[in-house]
């Protein structure tokens, strides 16, 4: 069997538009430059409401949020939009930019997918000139987590993705990594950890040296009001699962209670990871996530997100950063 073949029934591969555009230009040409980055202990950089497309938009947070270490917090950035319009536009841009490092590289940009509100900021990446400009044959997608629910069913993390983005970009079918809908949360959650254990062997995904653990090039998440990340919600034991690359729930507090998600340590050891979250549900979550009196006896989810090495950025709106009382 070949490599790509065993790929795709280990890991349930879904259909989705196989046909290929050429690239007209590189996806690097779209490249975000910083346009202004403050050292100030919470920095937030705001785009022009007039400006049609939005300027990159970068700052610094270093609060020592996360748990994590000085050297965590310098590795984190928060961005503010003035509308979600500008953030979905700087999203697509840093995506590009991402993928046009990583296939430069290695020859291929590994991503993995959220749920939730996170899809309908992607949809900028479906038009011009992310459309024709990225490389989208080089991409192989996942997701962060997922429910054991059909792939058409309406709360499918998987039918979510396709119909708002996937459907509408030429990746190849074969690299699309659905979870297996007919297994039970366990059994999903074991194949879909044997299919990245296969990526790693053929190559495609990359391994940490730091954690030993597999290195997405990005890691897309959403945040819930209550600190959840991906399928890990707070207070729940999985959150402390730190051998496995996938696991499962069945409790899960928001429905559908059976999920199946990667866990911190898969999570915490991609290259980048961008946490796209808005809306003022979410605002008392981010200042908990921006406070510096932190212990980790009650860390949130969201918290608990802190790489050993790359880049994690926020982005946000104004209702999302509205409890900050430094912005
Ligand atoms: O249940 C889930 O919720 C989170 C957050 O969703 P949002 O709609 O509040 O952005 C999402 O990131 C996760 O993938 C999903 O399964």
């Amino acid at each position: 069997m070949s490599a790509s073949a065993a790929v795709s029934s280990t890991c349930a591969a879904a259909s989705s538009t196989t046909s290929r555009r050429s690239s007209s230009s590189p996806a690097s040409r779209v490249q975000a430059t910083p346009r202004r980055s403050l050292p100030s202990r919470l920095v937030a950089s705001r785009t022009s409401p007039r400006s049609p497309v939005v300027p990159p938009v970068y700052a610094t947070a270093s609060a020592g949020g996360a748990g994590g270490t000085t050297a965590a917090a310098a590795r984190k950035k928060l961005l503010i939009f003035d509308a979600e319009e500008y953030l979905a536009e700087s999203l697509a841009k840093y995506m590009a930019r991402l993928s046009g490092e990583a296939v430069a590289e290695r020859g291929a940009f590994t991503v993995a997918l959220s749920g939730g509100s996170l899809i309908k900021a992607l949809r900028k990446l479906t038009e011009s000139p992310y459309l024709e400009a990225v490389e989208w044959s080089k991409w192989h997608v996942f997701w962060v987590d997922e429910r054991v629910v059909p792939k058409d069913h309406a709360d499918s993390n998987y039918k979510l993705a396709m119909d708002g983005l996937l459907s509408k970009v030429p990746i190849p079918a074969s690299q699309i990594y659905a979870i297996n809908d007919t297994l039970s949360a366990e059994g999903a959650a074991d194949e879909y950890e044997t299919c990245l254990k296969q990526l790693v062997n053929d190559g495609v995904v990359a391994i940490s040296e730091v954690t030993g653990f597999p290195k997405l090039d990005l890691m897309l998440l959403g945040m819930g009001p209550d600190g959840h990340v991906a399928s890990l919600f707070p207070g729940h034991p999985i959150v402390n699962e730190n051998l496995k690359w996938v696991s499962y729930i069945k409790d899960s507090p928001k429905p559908p209670p059976e999920r199946i998600t990667f866990t911190f340590p898969l999570v915490n050891s991609s290259a980048h990871i961008a946490l796209v979250v808005t809306g003022a549900g979410k605002a008392g979550a981010v200042h908990k996530a921006f406070s510096d009196k932190q212990s980790s006896s009650d860390l949130l989810p969201v918290e608990m997100v802190s790489q050993q090495e790359g880049v994690l950025t926020w982005f946000t709106d104004k209702p999302a950063v509205s409890m900050l009382s430094s912005i």
